[in-house]
């Protein structure tokens, strides 16, 4: 018996199966709840090449076809100039598919080099250096908002990172004004799990590249141990997960100690 292949969907280049439609339901589900998307929005897409955000970019451009909510979307690229960094691949993905697009060649890794003290912390002056770089293009490029692909796992281990290691209680907004006041960043994903991202990402054969970093796949074990973490949880309590999101926003500041949000009875 031969295979039958599922059908992709020409608009939009897609296998619409059944993981489909969940992922696109979660992510019409948060702009919904969080007001992510409004009429005439030009949304800058930050696409690494990684899963995540070729997952967020094609999922906004099946709702953006069929929302009465008209938006534009331009996906954005930075390369930090890793060596063996495949910015080619990502490229002729987004024109094979027909996206607005920009290429950013920055001199990151150089900088990096340069400046970084020994003992901190690759990624978080990489990861600084990136976002300061995405907000000055979506500006350049006439975005109002620029989209990340942070999911429901990022937000948690964030949760729980800063819990544990940083002593505050904080996550990710789903949307929220950056420090250069005029970007609003918003996080589509923030109800897709990973685990679904994966499949997804596999089916549809997106072509995922490496970051190339000098730490790549070494680095964040603290993240690493929070995903370990949240799978043995896992194991008793299946929705855990869901709990912690939950949590995000059910907030009950009275039950807290934080003076700035408590009223301390005299
Ligand atoms: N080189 C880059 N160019 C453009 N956007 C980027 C780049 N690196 C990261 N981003 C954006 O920041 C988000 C979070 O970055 P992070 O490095 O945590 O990626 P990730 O969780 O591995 O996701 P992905 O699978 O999209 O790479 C990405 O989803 C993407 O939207």
């Amino acid at each position: 018996m031969t295979e039958t292949k599922p059908a992709r969907e020409p608009s939009t280049g897609l296998i619409e199966d059944a993981l489909f439609t969940r992922i696109k339901n979660r992510v019409g589900k948060a702009i919904h709840d969080f007001n992510l998307i409004s009429e005439g929005d030009r949304i800058a897409v930050a696409v690494s090449g990684g899963k995540d955000s070729y997952a967020m970019l094609h999922m906004l451009d099946t709702l953006r076809r069929r929302a009465p909510v008209r938006y534009e979307l331009v996906a954005i690229n930075i390369d930090s100039g890793y060596r063996g960094y495949r910015a080619d691949i990502i490229e002729e993905h987004l024109k094979e598919h027909g996206f607005t697009y920009h290429m950013e060649k920055t001199e990151h890794y150089d900088i990096i080099s340069e400046k970084r003290r020994p003992n901190s912390s690759y990624c978080s002056i990489c990861a600084r250096l990136k976002r300061g770089t995405l907000y000055t293009l979506a500006q350049q490029m006439g975005c109002n908002k620029l989209a990340l692909g942070h999911h429901m796992d990022d937000f948690i281990e964030t949760l729980l990172l800063n819990q544990f290691f940083v002593g505050s209680l904080k996550a990710m907004a789903p949307s929220m004004l950056a420090d250069n006041g005029v970007t609003t960043v918003i996080r589509p994903l923030v109800y897709v799990p990973e685990k679904e991202i994966i499949p997804f990402s596999r089916n549809n054969r997106f072509p995922v590249v490496c970051c190339c970093c000098p730490v790549c796949g070494t680095a964040d074990l603290q993240r690493k141990k929070m995903k370990e973490l949240l799978e043995t949880l896992e194991r008793d309590n299946p929705l855990v997960k869901r709990s912690l999101l939950k949590a995000l926003s059910n907030v009950h500041p009275r039950h807290l100690l934080d003076k700035g949000l408590t009223r301390i009875p005299s």
